[in-house]
């Protein structure tokens, strides 16, 4: 939503997006294709917005989570390929084939289930499936190539119920600089790969990561998600191949200020003691927005100079310490540019002891956000 009664907004740059995607389309062989990854409602930027500027900039398909998310690409006239990258319930099967929403099979005995639910329901569109082989993330798939060749065979032999439209692998350490699991997965799903009794149209392996710094591994498919949001995967560890865009600020504004005086507390606890006569401002924003409790010390930006929350971050709203007395209205900046600084989502992440893409996606929907336009050119 866009509303604009709260003065605690998150700002979209869809520019930066349109240009995150494009530059990526452009560097890809023209026969792989980039799938967006908009799942937790686009990494915290806004789902259907973004899913429509990643499609205008080149992604010809999408990536979520769950069905639920699909289907609101679905009911937003998103006629695109989407995959469901999780398990899915079998009793919702018949939803997706109906959707035309591709699902993930991790196992045999999901397989048979669906089947059997599938079964019988001629007026549906046959069920698209990629089967996922865990070669390494230990999170869900086929670990045996006799197992993911039963799989494919299984779907094969049921052209009436499934198509056999994916085979995919998830690496857990392509953000790092040492190869050797990478190495290891990459292996792992060639000779899994090798062993299918036929290729599906999609092959895919490649996450941001694997796409910016292992860019021979595009294969069919590229499953393009942080770095679409001008965020470097590996944090700050390997150096992005090309200029990323961070698409996503945060801003308020000062609510209340006031002087405080020596031996004055400040928040629950009372666990800032003021040292001397000092300038607070009060921010409406708190943890229920995503700006954890794990923040306070950090600093907020107003007039392009640093002040830190003081105190603990309360549900709705955090106090600053500043160097003078910024008047009500101020502009607060919590994530991006103000004058010569600038709070990146990094300096964040790092200051609360997470990562980017936490802070990103833990941005609550209490949140409005505006979206600045974007031009394709
Ligand atoms: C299967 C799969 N493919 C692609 C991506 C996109 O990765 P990227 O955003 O690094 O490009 C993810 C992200 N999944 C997660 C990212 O952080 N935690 C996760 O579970 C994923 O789970």
């Amino acid at each position: 939503q866009t509303s604009y009664l709260r003065p605690t907004y998150l700002e979209i740059d869809q520019q930066a997006i349109y240009d995150n995607v494009h530059h990526e389309r452009e560097r890809l062989p023209q026969s792989s294709q980039l799938f967006a990854v908009v799942k937790a409602d686009a990494y915290g930027h806004g789902l259907v917005p973004v899913a429509r500027v990643c499609r205008a900039a080149g992604a010809s398909g999408f990536c979520v989570a769950t069905l639920d998310e699909a289907l609101v690409l679905r009911e937003a006239q998103i006629v695109e390929p989407i995959l469901v990258l999780g398990v899915t319930s079998v009793t919702t099967a018949a939803i997706a084939a109906s959707q035309h929403i591709s699902l993930t099979v991790a196992d045999r005995d999901w397989l048979a289930a669906a089947a059997q639910t599938l079964a019988g329901k001629n007026n549906l569109p046959p069920l698209a499936l990629h089967l996922a082989a865990d070669t390494g993330m230990g999170r869900i798939g086929f670990t045996e190539p006799a197992e993911l060749q039963k799989a494919a065979a299984f779907v094969l032999d049921h052209p009436e119920t499934f198509v056999f439209e994916g085979v995919f692998t998830h690496f857990a350490t392509a953000d790092q600089t040492d190869l050797t699991h990478f190495q290891q997965q990459q292996a792992k799903f060639k000779q899994m790969l090798a062993v299918l009794p036929e290729k599906p149209r999609y092959i895919h392996c490649a996450n941001s990561a694997t796409s910016l710094w292992h860019a021979e591994l595009a294969m069919n498919m590229i499953r393009f998600g942080i770095a679409l949001y001008g965020l470097n995967p590996s944090g700050t560890v390997i150096p992005a191949p090309y200029p990323l865009k961070p698409a996503l600020a945060l801003y308020s504004e000062l609510v209340f200020v006031k002087e405080i005086h020596a031996g004055d507390t400040v928040g629950y606890g009372a666990t800032y003691t003021a040292p001397a006569t000092e300038w607070l401002g009060t921010i409406p924003i708190g943890y229920a927005d995503g700006w954890l409790r794990r923040m306070s010390g950090m600093a907020v930006l107003i007039e392009g100079q640093r002040c830190p929350i003081v105190g603990r971050v309360c549900m709705d709203q955090i106090m600053v310490k500043m160097p003078a007395k910024f008047p009500v209205g101020s502009k607060v900046t919590l994530i991006g540019r103000d004058g010569a600084d600038e709070i990146t989502i990094q300096e964040v992440a790092t200051y609360a002891q997470t990562i980017h893409y936490e802070i990103a996606c833990g941005l609550d929907n209490r949140l409005p956000r505006h979206y600045l336009p974007f031009d394709p050119d």
